[in-house]
């Protein structure tokens, strides 16, 4: 969040948003709602529609009906001021894997307007925080997939968004850099006030205190906290109440 900016604008608000690809509609009439610091999941099956409004909320598309919001600012109208205040870890990797991660952090930096000085202090700053302090001069080619993870995270955050994007970020991870990617995530909500939209079909990734959105099929079938949405579907676990609100079974990674 940016110094003295309210904490009562919501991170995110998205208003009746529908999109369609080539006359199929994909997503139809979502509406999200994210305040600082909440950790909310976007949990749905394959082809339910999560990338797309990850794209919608990114920009890469614009044709759609409805509204989004980032910190206040409407999406199309302001859309420097939408942009200053998000980062976006996408589902493929994107870092140069030649460059070290100093230099793929310091470039993104460039790219938000800071100076070198800044980008480099920026840089190590974010580094520490995701608990990779030592690697700067390293080749991101070097580094585990849970470490490049790591590494667009601290990245995303260079320039102090109030919202974190993450769409799918434990794909071909193994089971122990999952979780501490998860864990790691949780805290820095926590702790930076940031409010983060993991995208997962994953139901352990869901935390008890988190916010879950269930999208299946581009339509919002559930949302809030935990219980309300095991109130919403009468289920008694997360992983019932995807079963019930989703059509296909639920996945439990292994
Ligand atoms: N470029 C495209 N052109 C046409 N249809 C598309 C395109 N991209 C996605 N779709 C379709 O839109 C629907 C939603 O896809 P999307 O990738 O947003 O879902 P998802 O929830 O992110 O799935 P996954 O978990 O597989 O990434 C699917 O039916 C998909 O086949």
């Amino acid at each position: 969040m940016t110094v003295g900016e309210s904490t009562e604008v919501p991170a995110l608000e998205v208003e009746g948003l529908s999109f369609s690809y080539s006359g199929k509609p994909v997503l139809q009439e979502v509406g999200l709602l994210l305040e600082a610091g909440q950790f909310t999941v976007l949990l749905g099956p394959n082809g339910a529609g999560k990338t797309t409004l990850f794209s919608l909320i990114t920009r890469l598309y614009d044709r759609r009906v409805g509204s989004i919001r980032v910190g206040g600012f409407e999406l199309r109208r302001d859309v420097v001021a939408a942009h200053a205040r998000m980062g976006v870890v996408f589902q493929q990797p994107t870092l140069d894997l030649d460059l070290s991660v100093r230099q793929n952090l310091t470039y993104h930096a460039a790219l938000h307007g800071m100076g070198p000085r800044e980008a480099r202090r920026r840089a190590e700053e974010q580094l520490q925080r995701v608990g990779l302090g030592e690697a700067l001069k390293t080749r991101v080619r070097q580094l585990s997939g849970g470490q490049r993870r790591r590494v667009e995270i601290a990245r995303g955050l260079l320039h102090r968004p109030r919202l974190l994007l993450l769409d799918e970020p434990t794909v071909g991870l193994d089971i122990a850099a999952r979780r501490d990617l998860v864990e790691r995530v949780h805290r820095l909500c926590v702790e930076e006030g940031v409010a983060v939209l993991w995208a997962t079909h994953l139901i352990d990734e869901v935390y008890p205190e988190d916010r879950v959105v269930v999208l299946d099929a581009g339509r919002v079938r559930a949302s809030g906290s935990v219980s309300e949405v095991l109130a919403a579907s009468g289920a008694t676990s997360i992983g019932e109440a995807f079963d019930t609100l989703t059509r296909g079974p639920v996945e439990v990674a292994t």
